[in-house]
């Protein structure tokens, strides 16, 4: 078996360029410009990148949520395109996506109890038995009481949410987790606890993490690699220690000189 939890090969994707309604050529946007990247298992892989350098795209395509141009991807041993040709179902088991906004990605009018029972249900099939079973052990994984199965979203605070969203990417023990910006939108305060029980998680359930955002310092803190995308491409990738004190390439670079907190005078103060 590989060591590789995601294995990313030579990957393009193109958006665009068909005909519009009026039969003009539409101008094409080449989000991923040939990427070819390893996950290892149980690491952290950071990404950052500018606004518009592919990172979402490359997520995107990660879960299933959109079809590649070109290039291969295996995710857990298994090619991008058998999952594809199996469904949601395979890739949902396979690799989980948690989004920026906690609270948005909670249906409002559903218990969590009732958001956490769609995984299990679906993706895994159990019966109401084991779905109770199961959903409990989910909500004490995330460090939440158990009467938060009975509560709704709004009842939470933005970290609860995402200590919420986290148990629902976990409920099908996909090993997986693609986090795109999963604490930019909490107070800094609560940040740092979000962080640590996802360091815990991926720790205790040997999971293995794609990592974007766009706080450098965030990154650093987490990651043990850093990708650097910029214009679609992966311009670097080292640990994450090497990559931030000797950067190689010039737009890494210009990336940490415009976060205050990683500037040279910040490291040596
Ligand atoms: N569905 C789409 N149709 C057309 N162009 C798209 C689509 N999705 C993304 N793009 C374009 O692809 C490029 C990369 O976008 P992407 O969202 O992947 O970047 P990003 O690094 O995730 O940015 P952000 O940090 O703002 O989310 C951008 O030029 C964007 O406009």
């Amino acid at each position: 078996m590989s060591q590789n939890a995601i294995q990313i090969r030579d990957l393009i994707k193109t958006f665009g360029g068909g005909r519009n309604l009026f039969g003009r050529q539409a101008s094409e946007v080449q989000a991923v410009r040939g990427i070819s990247l390893d996950l290892k298992r149980g690491e952290t892989l950071g990404i950052v990148g500018e606004s518009g350098s592919g990172k979402s795209t490359l997520a995107r395509m990660l879960v299933g949520l959109e079809h590649p141009t070109s290039g291969t991807m295996l995710i857990d041993n298994k090619p991008w395109a058998e999952l594809a040709s199996s469904g949601s179902r395979a890739f949902g088991r396979t690799i989980q996506y948690v989004f920026q906004d906690p609270v948005a990605s909670l249906n409002p009018r559903k218990t969590i109890g009732d958001i956490l029972d769609v995984p299990l249900r679906l993706l895994c099939t159990y019966d109401s038995t084991r779905r109770a079973i199961r959903k409990r052990e989910l909500i004490d994984a995330v460090k939440m009481p158990l009467d938060t199965l009975e509560r709704y979203p709004h009842e939470f605070s933005g970290g609860q949410a995402q200590r919420i969203a986290i148990a629902r990417a976990l409920a099908a023990e996909a090993s997986i987790l693609v986090l795109d910006e999963p604490v930019s939108a909490l107070d800094v305060s609560v940040q740092a606890q979000v962080l640590l029980l996802l360091q815990q998680l991926r720790d205790d359930l040997g999971l293995s993490y794609l990592f974007i955002s766009h706080d450098l310092a965030i990154v650093e803190s987490i990651s043990d690699r850093v990708a650097v995308m910029y214009l679609g491409e992966v311009v670097e990738v080292g640990p994450a220690a090497q990559l931030f004190a000797n950067p190689q390439h010039d737009y890494t670079r210009s990336l940490i000189a415009s976060a205050p907190r990683l500037s040279a005078t910040d490291r040596a103060a």
